[in-house]
């Protein structure tokens, strides 16, 4: 085990960074070192978030290569296509480097620029970098990484919920379906129109039908847990009123009629610290999984029917994104994966 880690967050301001900022302010082995913004630069922490009046005497600084050297681990919160362009320094510089954003997620730089609208600056990193879904990965290729890729919000939900079926070998890969509901704040805190009040409160949509950038990704790990079969998926987000929480509601054609599901489910997560598996009959609630870096997941099977029903909840800011981070930074660092990671949601 490592001794206290000198922690640089890049985005400090958005909300990805934020939630860093929260999980990160009650780490044990987390000295968090550099909060950087390059609007608010000079800016002192606290003045930005009143809940770290006292906690952090912290000031935001402009991002740089030079400032971000003085960490152990830096996590980048930024929008996507940011973080390739300082990592590879980071990482000779021996920093280890934990991304929220999709810079290294996808294996194949020409699809990652087909979904990112731009070139890839680091392309020989994406063999290097580590999947960051522990559930899935592995913790050991985690322990060792210098560079993990944190998954989507949606994709966490998404391969959470499919993978004992796919796993265990027993659902048509070629037509599953995932139709996902998430809370405004997935689209960060910058200014935009269709996220104005007025505009989409007790309202509810569907976008990126034609295909939402998350979508590569889902398939290119699905593909990885189910053995290399062919993958189709259908996948549909929708923006619901609500700030935090994503529901994933998949369905699953299955091809063999011998198996429990609901046994299937819970020995597939028993050991799992994060993931919880309902009660048959049960249906998660995004309320239940709010601030906290747990999924909760129920499994079904209408009518007794060729159909698996999986409904598989997350906050997309905590196991989406920032729980997510520090659970794999709990790994890289050899200590309980849990640390600072046990928050019950609120009630109500
Ligand atoms: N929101 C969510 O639910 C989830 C987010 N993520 C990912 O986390 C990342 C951050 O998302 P989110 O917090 O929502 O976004 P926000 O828009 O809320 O925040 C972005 C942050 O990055 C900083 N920033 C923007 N551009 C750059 C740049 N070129 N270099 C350095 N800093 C920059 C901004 O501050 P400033 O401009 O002042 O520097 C701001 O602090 C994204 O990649 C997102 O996809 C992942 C899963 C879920
Ligand atoms: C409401 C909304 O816009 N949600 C975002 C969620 C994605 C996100 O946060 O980005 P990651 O790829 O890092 O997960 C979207 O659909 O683009």
């Amino acid at each position: 085990m490592t001794g206290t880690q000198r922690i640089g967050i890049v985005g400090g301001t958005g909300y990805a960074g934020a939630e860093l900022l929260r999980l990160l302010s009650h780490h044990p082995q987390a000295e968090i070192t550099v909060v950087t913004s390059r609007g608010e630069a000079g800016t002192p922490v606290a003045s930005a978030y009143p809940q770290l009046d006292g906690l952090t005497d912290l000031v935001f600084e402009a991002p740089s290569v030079e400032t971000l050297s003085r960490c152990d681990v830096v996590f980048f919160a930024t929008p996507h296509a940011a973080a390739m362009h300082d990592v590879p320094a980071l990482l000779a510089a021996g920093v280890r480097v934990i991304d929220l954003s999709a810079d290294f997620r996808l294996r194949d730089p020409a699809l990652w620029a087909r979904w990112y609208n731009a070139e890839h600056v680091a392309p020989e990193l994406i063999e290097r970098a580590v999947y960051g879904l522990p559930e899935l990965t592995g913790r050991a290729a985690i322990a060792n990484a210098d560079l993990v890729a944190c998954p989507g919000c949606y994709p966490t939900a998404v391969l959470l919920g499919f993978m004992p079926l796919l796993k265990a070998g027993i659902v048509d890969t070629e037509r599953l379906i995932a139709d996902a509901k998430t809370g405004v704040s997935g689209a960060g805190k910058s200014l935009k129109p269709g996220f104005l009040y007025a505009e989409m409160a007790d309202s509810f949509k569907a976008y990126g039908v034609a295909g939402h950038r998350h979508l590569p990704e889902i398939e290119q790990m699905l593909g990885q847990m189910s053995a290399d079969k062919p993958i189709g998926l259908t996948f549909v987000p929708h923006l619901v009123p609500m700030i935090r929480g994503i529901h994933a509601t998949l369905y699953g054609q299955l091809t063999s009629n011998e198996h429990d599901l609901q046994a299937l489910y819970e020995n597939a997560y028993a050991d799992e610290p994060f993931v919880s598996v309902l009660a048959a009959g049960q249906t998660p609630e995004t309320r239940h999984v709010r601030a906290t870096n747990q999924c909760r997941i129920a499994v079904h099977r209408p009518q007794d029917g060729a159909q698996a029903v999986v409904l598989s909840t997350i906050d997309n800011l905590v196991k989406g994104a920032a729980g997510q981070a520090v659970q794999n930074f709990n790994l890289m660092i050899g200590i309980d994966e849990t640390t600072a990671l046990t928050q019950i949601a609120p009630i109500p």
